[in-house]
């Protein structure tokens, strides 16, 4: 069964280099719902406070919020990038991340050959590993740059290439940050239907977006995120309109 299910899910992050005592405590006197200290009298900052969700295959979420509301740190925490201080977090399926176009990359490597040290991460044989490399090379349309270190890259590039491999094998839970929707316009019409298409392969879908448009469109279920926090959990449309009837 492909789901994801969280009970009690908490993330935090230190902050380090706060300097000044009294910046300590003006931040831990401001933001006392959010900034703690912990055991070891580090200061901490909850980005996600006990979020209890299931989401279940055939269903598409939008994580929408203001500004650090702690969109991303669950789609990453989803995605394995961070690991949780608390609760519960239960992943079944195979799961596939747009969400950095620079991580996994080695940026001393070419295009070509960060394709190829995919590949062998996925355990691909040698004949799987040519497909791959052909079909990221025609979609990424970098043509002689797939043969130079992606650190000379442009960021449109850097996009382009890993669109072109985070959507080349299909997973059964796929998590997005709108960011990958963001391409220059010639090349969104192009990745358009490979999105789509990945979209509708996949059991689950996760966007973490400030835009309505893309939640609307891609989206049926949408959580509402608040400092932290889960306000509002249900059909897409209802929960976007009370969030803007909010302001
Ligand atoms: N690496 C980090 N170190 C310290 N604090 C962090 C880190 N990442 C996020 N935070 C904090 O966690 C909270 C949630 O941030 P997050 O980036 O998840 O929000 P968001 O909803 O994605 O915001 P935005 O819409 O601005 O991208 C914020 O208070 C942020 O300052």
């Amino acid at each position: 069964m492909v789901q994801i299910e969280a009970q009690g899910l908490r993330v935090e992050f230190p902050l380090y280099h706060l300097g000044a005592r009294s910046l300590k405590k003006r931040l831990l006197a401001r933001a006392a719902a959010r900034v703690r200290t912990d055991e070891s009298n580090r200061v901490v900052v909850s980005a996600l406070r006990d979020l209890d969700f299931r989401i279940a295959s055939g269903e598409r979420v939008a994580l929408i919020g203001r500004n650090g509301a702690g969109k991303t740190t669950l789609l990453r925490s989803l995605a394995g990038i961070y690991e949780p201080v608390g609760g519960r977090l239960l992943i079944e399926g195979s799961v596939g991340s747009l969400i950095d176009p620079a991580a996994g990359m080695d940026h001393d490597s070419t295009g070509r050959e960060n394709v190829r040290l995919r590949a062998l991460y996925r355990n691909l044989d040698p004949d799987a590993q040519d497909v791959l490399e052909k079909e990221v090379a025609d979609f990424a349309g970098l043509g002689e740059f797939m043969d130079v270190p992606i650190k000379s890259y442009s960021a449109g590039m850097s996009i382009r290439l890993a669109f072109a491999i985070a959507t080349a094998m299909q997973p059964q839970i796929l998590l997005m940050d709108e960011w990958f929707m963001a391409g220059d316009a010639a090349f969104m019409e192009k990745a358009e239907a490979r999105l789509a298409n990945l979209v509708s392969g996949a059991d689950i879908l996760v966007i973490a977006t400030h835009d309505m448009t893309i939640a609307r469109r891609w989206c049926t279920r949408a959580i509402h995120l608040d400092a932290g926090q889960i306000v509002a959990d249900g059909p897409v449309e209802p929960v976007i309109e009370a969030m803007l009837a909010q302001g």
